[in-house]
């Protein structure tokens, strides 16, 4: 029997249309022909440069593209074709997304509602309380505004309100801008466990160090379109790279020597 993915991102294309001039209207291609894959249970990284189309990727699956965009393909969750409407439902519940900046918080609402999305009863708090410290955060957490956060935390509260409906598929979109290693690797432990938990994770990142170490399966994302999908372990090693671009952003790594001449390609 053949598994079902989580998510199934086929021949996904995103274009903008914008006005040359006054009147002359052109479409320009973001995105085309991208393929995405997730099974239950495990973190699959797409890798690519800033501007090569990751969060379109990611609002594209969430239903939430700018209005001047426009889509093809098909996207499709457990099985089913993932429409506007469908995903309207599940956002924010099923399907999460731990957005790329800290200012999706709302600076005017407090920690703890923020987290259970304003619900007043004694289990969504008793919840709340309990992510809060799943994340290292203390109950006082829960009564701080944004401002009061530090970046760590306020990191750790994205992905608390992101996990606080036990979502099944989980959207994380460059989770460790501003944080140190120490911290970046810890909230990497965090997705791995969402993972674990039988949930489904897309980790966005321009971080290939950081995919090769969390996700199982790296998929290359260059200029809107798919390079290749590499196993997050051969890709340690770097032998199975075929794309001259995958190789680049391979070499470019610390601790491959930074050979970033060979990387600005
Ligand atoms: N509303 C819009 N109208 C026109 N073009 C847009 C719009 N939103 C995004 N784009 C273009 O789409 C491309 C991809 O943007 P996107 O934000 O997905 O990149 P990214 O890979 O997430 O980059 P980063 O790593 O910097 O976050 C960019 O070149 C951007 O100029
Ligand atoms: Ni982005």
């Amino acid at each position: 029997m053949e598994r079902i993915p989580v998510l199934n991102v086929e021949n996904l294309s995103v274009s903008f249309s914008q006005y040359m001039g006054v009147f002359r209207k052109k479409q320009i291609q973001t995105i085309k022909d991208l393929n995405v894959r997730l099974y239950q249970g495990e973190i699959v990284a797409v890798v690519g440069a800033s501007g090569s189309g990751k969060s379109l990727l990611a609002h594209a699956i969430l239903g939430i593209l700018p209005y001047n965009a426009s889509m093809g393909g098909r996207i499709s969750y457990c099985g089913e074709l993932l429409t506007q409407e469908r995903v309207e439902k599940l956002r924010g519940k099923e399907i999460a997304l731990v957005p790329q900046n800290v200012s999706y918080l709302d600076p005017l609402m407090k920690v703890g509602p923020q987290i259970r999305k304003n619900a007043k009863d004694k289990l969504s708090k008793e919840r709340t309380l309990n992510t809060l410290k799943r994340y290292g955060l203390t109950e006082e957490t829960e009564r701080l505004y944004p401002f009061e956060l530090s970046g760590g935390m306020a990191r750790r509260v994205l992905i608390s309100t992101a996990v606080q409906e036990r979502p099944k598929l989980v959207i994380a979109d460059e989770p460790t801008p501003g944080l140190d290693a120490a911290s970046a690797k810890r909230v990497m432990g965090h997705f791995r466990e969402i993972a674990d938990d039988n949930a489904a994770v897309l980790l966005i990142t321009h971080d290939l160090e950081l995919a090769i170490e969390t996700a199982d399966r790296i998929v290359v994302f260059y200029a809107g379109t798919t390079l290749e999908e590499v196993r997050a372990s051969d890709l340690a090693e770097g032998s199975k790279l075929y794309h001259p671009y995958t190789r680049a952003l391979w070499q470019a790594m610390p601790r491959n020597g930074m050979h970033v001449e060979e990387a600005k390609l």
